[in-house]
Parts: structure tokens; C-alpha cells; sequence
């Protein structure tokens, strides 16, 4: 598997899988019993544990940690556990008598002070062999902590939310004189899984048999399976109308339904008045009876129905309206229900009985017709004057440009379309007037739904069946967000040419991410454009022929005929700019093939258009087919002997566990490449700038000075909203969210001062342009006296000079060669013209050297500047 799909596919391979790694542990699931402990201290003061379902030994190697040297560790698994120091373990079945005496005789009269138990029924590998549920399991768990634990001991076991929940609960109670429940940060919220942490076992000489027995501590609940029977119905419709809901998010087990397989026969199905509720709680429909083999070879039932029929569980919404329909038709064709003839059947009977004259009838029909007819250009005609007048009243109030209303008019001319962005009713009509959305969604032939509801034009269709209603809500849904996401695209683009900032701020965004979609690049540029023309031809042409000489040529087909009505459509004009007809052509496969998450945002507001909405045919086989991934992953699992539980049930996220790859060789591909890179480009930012935000400083400095360890600073950093999914969410929302979902980390004074402090020295230092001036004078002047001291040679080795006239004339060439800073400069005096020396002319009397005769005004302002720059410089220092 790719090191990308490892994290995006499974989005498993999370900080506690990392830290899991990093520390030797097994599995991931060893960090929650590290937190269980951290809050519970239950290991640290035992010398004897019990771990029940302890394989591959996560929570075995931590307890052999915190627990004190030389205490007993026993392990139990059915599939059996490499050795761990310490550690004694045996591949038991937990529910049988043997497991129970094996124990004893490792334990002989030794008591425990902790018995764990981590355990789930390895649900998937056959229905029948899952007997035990996880609350059965659970009460086994608890069978064996009774008999093995000391009084005062601990019995941590993991239990599923569930309507058995209260009951285990309650039981837990009635042994233990502290029962808490409790998720540790590191089980996963999608996770149906809660740790009960029992504490302050009570050890009665005699326990109620009935306690442990599941007959009767599930006994109520199974007593309401049969009374509860509307939650269920219930249920059951969200089951058939959401089946990938369910699929994703499992609270558990459904209320009062403990048999995890049930098979119902196919007459059942088709005679039963609530076909809905039944789907969603079988898993099979068998077809045993003569009568149902009869069915069998019904042109109706198709491969597909059969195949759908065999496991209901994996089924998406588009086959479980196919398994409807298929039952309409069997009542049909059995007789159970009468075909409802259609109108124009009825009009015939009436035309034999009533023998009405055949002119008149047609001249009758003919004006009919052709009333109707102007009815309808006349409501258009209004319609499109609205639009208009709407446009105009926009255009007043500045809402719209005036290139808009073209677009509008051409719209309501094509009867389906954007008389207002939230408003996808008119479209959704008009396409149905057109037969559009029939034609293109159920194929039109086989609805008989649609073809009885009989629609006249512009009546609106109030009969029609549950689930197109529920098709076209979505639907509608979904065009909206296109839309939406397709405005903000607009809106994006436009920031982008406006403003600078932005680009580089989106450069920045991009550079720690993927790009959406290689193929096409979104540049301006004449010549990258060209460029990228040329070589996505090219490259079209080669997938092409690749695709011609590969056998799943099929495949390639099909996607062809998908994209041909795309290609051949007039482009509406309210198109975002960005996907011009010529990137439409580009829109062939080039690479591989295009899953939904990878297309450009802009190609999928094209193909969410409603004349595309055929697709969802093609999309459902893809979908399919990514749904097998789990079950490949099981059968891998299954081999290793090792049942991962997110592979249950297809695919569920069930459990929160997780094995974490011992073998040092496939190191490289737990890591996600994108997110060494990302931490990469972080150290080196900090080494070059060092930490440059107040929390960050803070965090180092807690560090530092042991406030904070590193563990403590990890699961800081994972909250509750950690993990939220953000699939599904359009983009404009994440773009805002990002901006003020963060978790505001503490500032000391402290880290704020450090900051301030270092860029205050950052402020002292001179701008480079001046710290090249001053190097450049530093080295003319050093170049200066070099020449001075050469010349100044040349002058001591002359001989036509006495030595007095020598040192005149070095000391003349020296003082040249110096800087005019070094200079001595002479000073002059200044002596102010009045009293004695007013208005005398010469050298004033006792003045000796330079000086220069100013008025008292000057002497003054010369004194202030002085005293000014003395002022200066004392503020500058402080
Ligand atoms: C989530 S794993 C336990 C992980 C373990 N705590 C760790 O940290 O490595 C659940 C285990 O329960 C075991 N299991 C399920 N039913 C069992 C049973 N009846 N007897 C013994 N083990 C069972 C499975 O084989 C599986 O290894």
C-alpha cells in the first residue's frame, strides 16, 4: 500500500500509531491503557494482572512496564502472543472452562489486583461462529476477574455503546464500590468504545450466579426486541434511505437486535407491507421455496438483484431502490398487485364504450393541445419577465453585473437553470417537464413510479414516491453546495487577481499541500497554457491508446460514454470561468483514473450540473469498488491471524484498535511522506529564525524548566475536535473555520518578554545598507594608509633630505593617509564680536590658533545644538 493511502485512505496512521511505533508498543491501543493508568493508578501498586484478549500484547507490554519487578503478568488470547519479558501468555478461548483453569494453574492461590480486559468478537469472519457478542464477552471477562481477583482489585474492561450498556453497568455496581466510565484521549470519538474502570472489588463469599449470566442480565432488553418494534422500523428506514451513514458511524448495536445475521425468504420480502423496514435488518433474502425459484428465472430478477439479495449490508441507496422495484415488478407478475393502467389506456376504454364520434375526438384533442400549449408559452413568457424585472431590481441595488442578465434570460429560455442561485426548484421542474431528469437518472423505462404518477405539465407532482423525493432533495442539496463551492471558487479567483498578498498567501497554502489535480494547471500564462495543451493532449492521446490495449478497456468505455453528453453540451455561461471549453476537452483521463476527491473542484461543479446527474450511475459502480478495499485489508488480516476490527462489518469503524507493524524493514512506509516533509520544513524554520510566536516560546520554555513533559505536551495537543471529519465540507466553510477554530494555547509573560527583548536587539542592529557603508569606509581608510606608509618609505629613503625635512614629510603623509575622522581637527575659535572686539579688524588681542569672529546670537544656538545632541544621545542609551 502507498504510504499516502496509509494515511488518507484509513486516516489511521495518527499520533498514537506514530508514538506507538516510536516506543515499541504492539499496538496503538497500548496508549490507552497508559492514560487509564495515568488517571486510575491501578498498575503501579499491583503484582498480579490478568489480561484478557490480550493479543498481539499492546497492553500487556505496558503493564510489564509500570508494574513493579518480579510481579506475575498473564496474558490470554485465542490467537496466540509472541513472548513479552515478564510476561507469561496462552491462546485460550476467555468463555470456555479451559481458559479458567489454565489461569488457575499458572496463578495456583495467588490472587490478581488487576484484570484487564480490551477485548471484541472477531465479528466477520463467519456470522454463525459470532455467537458471543461484545456485552456477552464482556460478563465472560467479568466471570473470570470475580474468581481471580483479590479483594480491593481492579477490573478495567472496554464495553460498546449499546442498549446492554446500563444493564453491565448496573452489574458492575453491584461488585465493585467504584464503577467509572471513561474514553481515554487516545480511543478515537468515531470509536463506539468506552473503558470501564472498576475499582474496589468487594469480593462477596457468594455471588449470585444470575450476575454473570447474560440470559438474565440482558433478559429485559431481550424482552423488548419484540415490543419495540417502531424504533426499529425506524431504524431499519434510516438503514435503507442512509446505508452509508450507518456504515461510517456506528453508535453501537442497534436497540434490541442481538443476532447479528438474519435471513428472511423472498416471499416474505415481496408479500410483506413494509418492505423498507425489512432491508434494513436483514441480511439476506433467500430464495427456497419453489415458488421463489420460480422467481429466479424472472426477467426482472437480474444478476444484480440476485447478487444484492445474497448481502443486503453492503448495499448502497441506488440497490436498494432496485430491490423495490424489482419486488413491485414480482407483484406484478404474480398477481399481487394489479398493473395501474395508464391514462391514455383509460381514454381507450372510454372510446370503445362511449362511441364517440373519431373526428370529433381529434378535433377535441386538437384544441386541447393547443390550448395548453399557449398556456404554457404564456407562463414562460411570465416567468422570463419576472426574471428580468428581478435582474433589473438587482442590477439597481449593485447585486449583479449586467452580463448576468443574459446569462439569466438564456436560462429561463432553456426552461431549467439560475432564476436564482438558491432557488433549484424552477431548474429541478423544468428538467422534469423535459423528461431530463428521468431519462438520465432512472434510465425512464423501468420507474413505474414516475410513469403512473402521470405528471401534466406545470401540476406539480405531489404523489410521487418517497425515495425520488428524497433523490431530488439530495440532489437539489448538492447542486446547491456545487454551486456555493463554485461561487467561492469565483470569489477566490477574483481575491487572487486583485490582491497580492493573497496569491502568495494561497503559493504558501499550496506548498504544504497536494495539488488538487495534476493534469490540468490553472495558469494564465499564454505559453504555460500552450505547453499545457500540447503535452496534455499528447498525453491524452498515449492514455487513450493505453487504455485501448488494456484489457480493462471496459472501464475507459464507460467513462467515455460519461463524459461524451459532457462534451457535447452547450456550456451554460454562468460557468466559472476557470474551466473554459478547452479544459473540458482536457477532462479525459490522463494519468489514472480520477476519483471524486482528486477531481479539480471545477470539474465537479460541471459534473454536478444537473444534466449530468446520470453519473451517479457510474459513480455508484466506483464506489463499489472502494468499498471492496476493506475486505481485501480483511482477508490480509485474516492471514496474519490477526483480526483488525475496523475491517468488521465491511469496512465499519467499529473498534478503536489498531496493530502497529513490529518489523523493522517496513519502517518507510508508516511514514507519510507529506508529513516528514511538513516537519522537515518546520525544524529548518526554526533554526533559522528560532521560535518566532509567544506560545511557542512558551511551550519551549515549559519544557525547559520541566513544567511540562513531552507526553503531557502531546495529548495537550489532541481535544475532542482533533479528529472531526471534514469530509463532505465545502471548502468555503473549512477556508473560514481555519481561521477561528484554534485552540488558543497559553503565553507567559515570561515567553513575551524574550520575544520582545530579542527583537529589540533585532531593531539595534544597523540595516545592511549601513553597515556597508561603514565597512566600505573602514577599508578605503586601511587602503589610504597603506599608500601613506609606502610613500612615507619612499621619503625615508631618499637622500636629498635632511632628516628634520624627512619627518616633516611623513608626518604630512600620514596625516593624508588617515580618515578625516582621525584627522586632528584643529579647532577653531570663536570669538564673539562685541565689548572690546566689536567691530575690530585682525587678529583680536591674546587670541591664539584659528579662530572666527561671530555674533553672540551664533555662539548661543551653537551652545542649544550641543545640548540638544548630548540630550539625544542620553535617551538613545536608556
Ligand atoms: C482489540 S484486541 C486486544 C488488543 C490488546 N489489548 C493489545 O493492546 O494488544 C481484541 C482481542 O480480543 C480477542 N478475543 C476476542 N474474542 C476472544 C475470546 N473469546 N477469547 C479470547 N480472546 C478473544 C481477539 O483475538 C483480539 O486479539
Amino acid at each position: 500500500m502507498a504510504k499516502g493511502q496509509k494515511k488518507t485512505g484509513k486516516g489511521r496512521l495518527d499520533k498514537y500509531y506514530k508514538l506507538a511505533k516510536e516506543q515499541g508498543y504492539r499496538a496503538r491501543s497500548a496508549f490507552k491503557l497508559i492514560q487509564l493508568n495515568k488517571k486510575y493508578a491501578f498498575l503501579e501498586s499491583a503484582r498480579c494482572c490478568i489480561d484478557l484478549c490480550a493479543a498481539p500484547g499492546g497492553w500487556l507490554q505496558v503493564a510489564s512496564k509500570y508494574m513493579p519487578t518480579n510481579s506475575v503478568i498473564v496474558g490470554v488470547d485465542l490467537v496466540s502472543i509472541k513472548p513479552i519479558p515478564r510476561v507469561v501468555t496462552f491462546a485460550s478461548d476467555i468463555t470456555t472452562p479451559q481458559c479458567r483453569n489454565l489461569i488457575r494453574n499458572e496463578l495456583k492461590d495467588w490472587k490478581a489486583d488487576v484484570v484487564l480486559h480490551d477485548g471484541a468478537p472477531n465479528v466477520g469472519t463467519a456470522w454463525v461462529q459470532d455467537a458471543y457478542s461484545q456485552s456477552e464477552l464482556v460478563l465472560m471477562s467479568l466471570k473470570l476477574a470475580v474468581e481471580f481477583l483479590a479483594k480491593g482489585g481492579t477490573f478495567v474492561t472496554k464495553v460498546f455503546r449499546s442498549v446492554d450498556y446500563n444493564n453491565l453497568i448496573w452489574v458492575f455496581g453491584q461488585l465493585f464500590g467504584k464503577v467509572e466510565a471513561t474514553k481515554p484521549p487516545s480511543s478515537r470519538n468515531v470509536s463506539a468504545e468506552i473503558f470501564v474502570v472498576c475499582r474496589d472489588f468487594l469480593a462477596p463469599k457468594y455471588i449470585d450466579p444470575k450476575f454473570l449470566d447474560p440470559k438474565h442480565v440482558f433478559k429485559d432488553l431481550a424482552a423488548s426486541v419484540g415490543t419495540d418494534k417502531g424504533t426499529s422500523a425506524n431504524n431499519a428506514q434510516a438503514n435503507v434511505f442512509q446505508p452509508e451513514k450507518k456504515r461510517r458511524k456506528r453508535d453501537g448495536y442497534s436497540d434490541g437486535d442481538y443476532t447479528l445475521f438474519k435471513k428472511i425468504s423472498a416471499a416474505d420480502f415481496v408479500k410483506n407491507p413494509d418492505p423498507i423496514a425489512l432491508l434494513g435488518t436483514v441480511n439476506k433474502i433467500a430464495f427456497e421455496t419453489e415458488e421463489e425459484k420460480e422467481w429466479l428465472a424472472l426477467d426482472v430478477t437480474t444478476a444484480d438483484v440476485k447478487a444484492n439479495c445474497d448481502d443486503l449490508k453492503v448495499l448502497g441507496k441506488g440497490d436498494f431502490k432496485a430491490l423495490l422495484k424489482w419486488r413491485i415488478a414480482v407483484r406484478e407478475e404474480t398477481g399481487i398487485d394489479v398493473k395501474t393502467k395508464h391514462a391514455d389506456e383509460i381514454t381507450d376504454t372510454v372510446e370503445i364504450t362511449e362511441e364517440v364520434d373519431e373526428e370529433q375526438e381529434i378535433q377535441d384533442e386538437l384544441e386541447r393541445l393547443n390550448a395548453e400549449q399557449a398556456a404554457r408559452t404564456k407562463r414562460e413568457r411570465r416567468r422570463a419577465n419576472e426574471v428580468k424585472t428581478k435582474t433589473i431590481q438587482r442590477m439597481q441595488l449593485q447585486m449583479t453585473a449586467p452580463m448576468d442578465i443574459g446569462m439569466e434570460q438564456h436560462d429561463a429560455s432553456l426552461g431549467f437553470g439560475q432564476d436564482d442561485v438558491f432557488d433549484l426548484t424552477g431548474a429541478e421542474k423544468g428538467m422534469r417537464k423535459k423528461g431530463g431528469v428521468a431519462n438520465l437518472v432512472g434510465g425512464g423505462d423501468d420507474m413505474p413510479e414516475s410513469d403512473e404518477s402521470g405528471v401534466e405539465d406545470g401540476i406539480e407532482d405531489e404523489d410521487e414516491e418517497m425515495l425520488d423525493s428524497d433523490e431530488e432533495r439530495e440532489r437539489k442539496i448538492a447542486g446547491l453546495e456545487a454551486e456555493l463551492d463554485g461561487m467561492y471558487d469565483m470569489y477566490q479567483e477574483r481575491m487572487k487577481e486583485r490582491d497580492a498578498k493573497f496569491k502568495v498567501k494561497e503559493a504558501r497554502i499550496k506548498s504544504g499541500q497536494l495539488e488538487e489535480w495534476n493534469g490540468i494547471k490553472e495558469k494564465d500564462s499564454d505559453d504555460e497554457d500552450s505547453d499545457s495543451e500540447e503535452g496534455g493532449w499528447e498525453q491524452m492521446e498515449a492514455a487513450k491508446e493505453k487504455a485501448g490495449a488494456d484489457s480493462s478497456s471496459d472501464e475507459s468505455d464507460e467513462e467515455d460514454k460519461v463524459e461524451a453528453p459532457g462534451l457535447g453540451q452547450k456550456r451554460p455561461r454562468n460557468e466559472p470561468p476557470a474551466l473554459s471549453s478547452k479544459r473540458i476537452k482536457l477532462l479525459t483521463k490522463l494519468k489514472e483514473p480520477q476519483t471524486a476527491a482528486q477531481t479539480s473542484r471545477a470539474a465537479q461543479v460541471w459534473f454536478n450540473q444537473d444534466v449530468f446527474a446520470g453519473i451517479d450511475e457510474l459513480r455508484n459502480v466506483e464506489d463499489d469498488t472502494d468499498e471492496d478495499v476493506p475486505m481485501n485489508d480483511q482477508a490480509e488480516n485474516e492471514e496474519d491471524g490477526w483480526q483488525d476490527e475496523d475491517s468488521v462489518s465491511g469496512g465499519e469503524q467499529y473498534d478503536d484498535f489498531e496493530v502497529v507493524p513490529q518489523d523493522q524493514d517496513h519502517d518507510i512506509d508508516m511514514w507519510d511522506a507529506e508529513g516528514e516533509n511538513e516537519d522537515e520544513v518546520k525544524q529548518a524554520k526554526i533554526k533559522k529564525f528560532g521560535l518566532v510566536t509567544p506560545e511557542a516560546v512558551t511551550i519551549a520554555q515549559q519544557l525547559v524548566n520541566r513544567e511540562k513533559t513531552r507526553t503531557q505536551l502531546i495529548n495537550d495537543g489532541f481535544n475532542r475536535y482533533s479528529l472531526n471529519s471534514q469530509e463532505g465540507l465545502p471548502s468555503w466553510f473549512l477556508d473560514d473555520e481555519a481561521k477561528n477554530y484554534k485552540s488558543n494555547l497559553p503565553i507567559t509573560k515570561e515567553a513575551v518578554a524574550a520575544l520582545r527583548a530579542r527583537q529589540r536587539a533585532l531593531d539595534a542592529r544597523p540595516i545592511k545598507k549601513v553597515a556597508e557603508a561603514k565597512a566600505r569606509k573602514k577599508y578605503k581608510a586601511a587602503q589610504r594608509l597603506d599608500k601613506a606608509m609606502k610613500k612615507a618609505e619612499g621619503v625615508n629613503a631618499t637622500s636629498d633630505m635632511t632628516e628634520r625635512e624627512k619627518a616633516q614629510q611623513i608626518e604630512k603623509l600620514m596625516r593624508k593617509g588617515m580618515s578625516k575622522g582621525q584627522r586632528e581637527k584643529k579647532e577653531v575659535k570663536l570669538i564673539v564680536a562685541k565689548g572690546a572686539h566689536k567691530g575690530i579688524k585682525g587678529r583680536p588681542k591674546g587670541v591664539k590658533g584659528r579662530y572666527s569672529m561671530v555674533d553672540s546670537r551664533m555662539k548661543k544656538e551653537v551652545r542649544a545644538k550641543k545640548r540638544k545632541e548630548k540630550a539625544n544621545k542620553k535617551r538613545k542609551h536608556t
